[in-house]
């Protein structure tokens, strides 16, 4: 690229295309206010603004647009953000029929071509994570901290007063597979290599083929869509493993009918229960145990890397959040009724959840009532428009939360405290239209429950056996904002030594 005029005609050829695409498809939405330009072509800046970080973007028109909409360009269409808890709410409670949370993250993640149409058309293991799942938690409790236990142990082989360092990222998101994945498909196999690794690939290929797939046009989907994603790669791979568990259990279902009773109590057998039709399948609930790693463990990974690097940052936590679990442990061991008991501990990981948060934004959605979306203050958002809340903004507020930009790690705990009874609601567990990690309303994350257990358990495992630091004794490594998501440093290392006393 050494002629300059090439430089000049390709840039100018991608913003033409840019502008091309978002003024002729998409809804028409001059009635919402902009940040920067409405002009297709001159909002660019706004874009560059947007693709390199929503949050700023989105705490101006926070600010600027109380209890009401403004929209900010993405490189191909304009998102509409509500802000203000009335608006915020009937996007919460509004029907999947008017307001779709499925068609918004089908596109976004290009469901259909990277986890296949089954998923799309049926989305029952909704339903077996809200329920089976989480009505096993206490029975399963037991296997998910031996899991923690052995899978730290192996990972993190600290010796005498010896430093240890590692990628902090790629090491939790070892234990986070291992882990979750105890609870999934149960041993040996939620320890097995090939198997970890697969999940773990698969959880970062799906987002990038579903960005190349939507920069395609339409038209090119379905014959270029299926290249680009590794669907069929990993599904081979995870069938060498899945396959002959699943096939085994048909068998026996077949030959002992109501006496098999011993049947393993884990995810493959609860989505084995409750799948119908086409989906009462091997290859279908393979790929269906794909889909539920894949909500799973890149959201707990990032959500614990906060974490790891927020008890590393602000190491005065540390005693009181011993103090608590030591308390807890003595009297009850370790069991899910006792994490229960370690408010503390769960106020640490709200806590980070609102400082950082995994995305800037919340409550996605698109207008799918072929005739718009009528809010009660008479806006009609038309058929096609993107939708959603500025999180970060909620969470950062000074009227919401006092000192918004102290990271106290026992907000919620005094919180709690303050109220009779330890009260509910400031759980971590608890959405509300004030504390969005985990959405709100009818698509309320349904593995939160799940995500809480594993991801508290870690954490005290994390204090009571490890004294944590950051290289060198340098600051929280910087976050890595991209669009509408808020990554900690994949790349950054991490110090673990075994604790001293
Ligand atoms: C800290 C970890 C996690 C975070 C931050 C998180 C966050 C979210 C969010 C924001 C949503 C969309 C909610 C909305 O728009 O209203 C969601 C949906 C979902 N999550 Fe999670 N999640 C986490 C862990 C998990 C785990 C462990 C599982 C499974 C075991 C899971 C399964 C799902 C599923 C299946 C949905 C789709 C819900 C539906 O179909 O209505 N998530 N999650």
């Amino acid at each position: 690229m050494d002629d300059p005029k090439l430089v000049y005609y390709g840039v100018a050829s991608v913003v033409s295309l840019y502008a091309l695409t978002k003024a002729l498809s998409g809804p028409n939405l001059d009635f919402i206010p902009t940040l920067g330009s409405s002009n297709a072509i001159l909002s660019f800046r706004e874009v560059y603004r947007y693709i390199f970080g929503a949050k700023e973007l989105c705490q101006e028109g926070y600010k600027k647009y109380p209890e009401g909409m403004f929209r900010v360009p993405n490189v191909d269409r304009w998102n509409v953000m509500a802000t203000g808890r009335e608006l915020m709410d009937e996007i919460a409670s509004a029907p999947e029929s008017e307001l779709s949370f499925y068609e918004s993250i089908n596109e976004f993640l290009q469901t259909g071509y990277t986890m296949g149409w089954g998923i799309v058309k049926d989305t029952y293991h909704a339903n077996v994570v809200r329920t089976s799942m989480t009505r096993n938690l206490g029975v399963l409790f037991p296997e998910v901290r031996d899991e923690i236990v052995v899978a730290f142990d192996e990972l993190l082989p600290v010796q005498g007063k010896a430093w240890l360092t590692v990628p902090a990222f790629d090491t939790m998101m070892q234990i986070v597979c291992r882990t979750s994945n105890r609870l999934f498909v149960g041993l040996p196999l939620c320890r097995d290599p090939d198997f970890i690794k697969l999940n773990v690939d698969y959880a970062m290929d799906v987002i990038i083929a579903g960005q190349l797939i939507n920069m395609l046009p339409s038209f090119l989907r379905p014959t270029i869509g299926p290249f680009l994603s590794p669907r069929k790669r990993i599904l081979r791979r995870a069938s060498k493993h899945l396959t002959p568990v699943v096939e085994e259990r048909f068998r026996k279902e077949k030959e002992l009918g109501d006496k098999y009773t011993d049947k393993p109590n884990d995810l493959i057998t609860w989505l084995m229960d409750a799948a119908e039709g086409d989906e009462r399948t091997v290859p279908a609930l393979v790929q269906r145990v794909l889909f539920v790693n894949f909500a799973a463990i890149r959201t707990s990974t990032d959500t614990f890397t906060h974490v790891l690097y927020d008890i590393a940052a602000y190491p005065h936590h540390v005693e009181p959040l011993r103090a608590e679990i030591e308390s807890v442990v003595q009297k009850e061991g370790w069991t899910r009724a006792s994490l229960n008991k370690m408010y503390k501990v769960d106020s640490f990981l709200s806590e980070s959840q609102r400082y950082w948060g995994i995305g800037t934004l919340s409550l996605g959605r698109k207008v799918v009532k072929k005739d718009g979306f009528r809010f009660a203050n008479g806006v009609k958002l038309p058929y096609g428009t993107y939708l959603h809340s500025p999180m970060w903004s909620v969470h950062h507020d000074p009227e919401i939360y006092p000192d918004p930009e102290v990271f106290d790690g026992f907000r919620f705990s005094k919180l709690r405290e303050s109220e009779d009874s330890g009260s509910a609601k400031f759980q971590v567990v608890t959405t509300s239209l004030d504390y969005l990690p985990f959405g709100h309303g009818r698509h309320a994350c349904p593995g939160r429950f799940f995500a809480a257990v594993e991801l508290k358990a870690m954490l005290a495992h994390v204090v009571m056996n490890y004294d944590v630091k950051f290289v060198d004794d340098g600051p929280r490594p910087a976050n890595q904002y991209m669009a509408s998501a808020c990554l900690p440093d994949s790349s950054a290392k991490i110090m673990f030594r075994k604790r001293q006393e």
